[in-house]
């Protein structure tokens, strides 16, 4: 655990960067520091492993205070990433990973194996090993970034705006890609974004920070898209907040129609009459296949197989949240969302008027 106790960081020309921060980053997970350009979060991260040191107040790691850590002792329970990676440009990607390892004085097989290993953790072809930074993209030296600091198998991360160099779709897979790693890895995790998306995506908590080092609210994502503490929180929060909260919603609360499944296979006729629904087609596995409209039922005889199926939008409901399958309704033309599990195969229908009923109790909840 990481605690901030009363810290103040004033530097020599009398500017205060962070003013009496007093927060707790608890172990395992991640903490995302967030707030306006200028408001402190990277001096307040850089205090943390003694790049700066505060004023006043104390930082403690595991209750001990870092002040009383010579720094490199304390960097080497402390993995660092920085935007654009801040590879060593004439080092080979390998020895870029390899770098803590060589410091601490690993021989030289084993902290290139060990970087080998990260680098296929962190989802990149070990073929690139050999190249030199200005060999990979962004996003690949992103990647590496994340490798190098692993590389000792630090208990603690800080991350200083490690995605905000590289497009927003290189960013959304890294992004992915470190909640998948933190699953499996459990650090704890000190994350500095200006970007409010990012730090509700990535945080287990979120301190969202004003100008001048303030801390103004402090709370798990969720919590604070249902309540930000005040104005400056709202405003920072943007638009879209009530959609935004029903990423953090589970789904598996809908209620589920299974009369409306019905198999390919079935005669047109056994469903024409009893029909007065989309009725959403699924194959002999049961996986999705589209949804057909009463009105499209021939009078013809034959199966389901030979009427054209309107597309689809699905969402697993024991994993996605309502955001999601707000999601699959806008999808479909039938205004229904089809409920999956995980392998894909079709568990129901959730009806818009389901839908409607959640998002009705969301809203009632939020009044009161
Ligand atoms: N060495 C320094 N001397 C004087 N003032 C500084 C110094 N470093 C930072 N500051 C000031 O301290 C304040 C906080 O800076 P800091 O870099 O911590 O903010 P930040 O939230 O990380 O900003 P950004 O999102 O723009 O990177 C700013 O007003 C900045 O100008």
């Amino acid at each position: 655990m990481i605690t901030f106790d009363g810290v103040t960081k004033r530097y020599p020309d009398g500017t205060v960067a962070v003013d009496e921060l007093s927060l707790e980053a608890p172990t395992g997970e991640i903490t995302v520091l967030v707030g306006p350009s200028g408001c402190g979060k990277t001096t307040s991260l850089r205090m943390i492993n003694r790049m700066i040191d505060p004023s006043a107040g104390r930082i403690l790691l595991d209750g001990a205070d870092v002040t009383t850590v010579d720094p490199p002792t304390l960097r080497r329970g402390i993995g660092y990433v920085i935007q654009q990676a801040g590879l060593f440009p004439h080092r080979k990607i390998v020895d870029n990973v390899a770098t803590v390892p060589y410091l601490l004085g690993w021989d030289r097989k084993k902290a290139r194996s060990r970087a080998m290993d990260l680098l296929e953790l962190v989802g990149l072809d070990p073929g690139l090993a050999g190249r030199y930074p200005f060999q990979l993209s962004g996003g690949q030296q992103q990647r590496v970034g994340v490798a190098r600091a692993l590389a000792a198998d630090p208990p603690v991360l800080l991350m200083d705006e490690p995605f905000s160099a590289v497009d927003p779709i290189v960013r959304a897979s890294l992004q992915d890609e470190l909640l998948r790693l933190q699953a499996e890895l459990n650090k704890t995790i000190v994350f500095v974004t200006h970007d409010i998306d990012e730090a509700v995506k990535l945080g287990d908590r979120v301190a969202v920070l004003r100008v001048g080092g303030r801390l103004a609210q402090l709370a798990a994502p969720a919590e604070l898209l249902a309540e930000p503490a005040d104005d400056f929180v709202r405003e920072f929060l943007g638009r879209d907040r009530g959609i935004r909260r029903l990423s953090f919603i589970p789904a598996d609360g809908l209620s589920l129609r299974t009369d409306l499944v019905v198999p390919v296979s079935a005669d047109v006729s056994s469903v024409r009459g009893t029909a007065e629904a989309w009725l959403a087609v699924v194959d002999a596995e049961g996986g999705p296949l589209g949804w057909i409209a009463p009105k499209d039922l021939p009078d013809s005889g034959g199966t389901l197989a030979e009427v054209p199926a309107a597309p689809y939008g699905t969402f697993v409901r024991g994993r996605d949240s309502l955001r999601a399958a707000l999601d699959a309704t806008l999808l479909s033309p039938s205004g229904n969302a089809l409920a999956v599990d995980g392998s894909g195969r079709v568990e129901g229908v959730v009806t818009r008027e389901a839908l409607g009923e959640a998002l009705t109790r969301i809203a009632e909840d939020a009044r009161g």
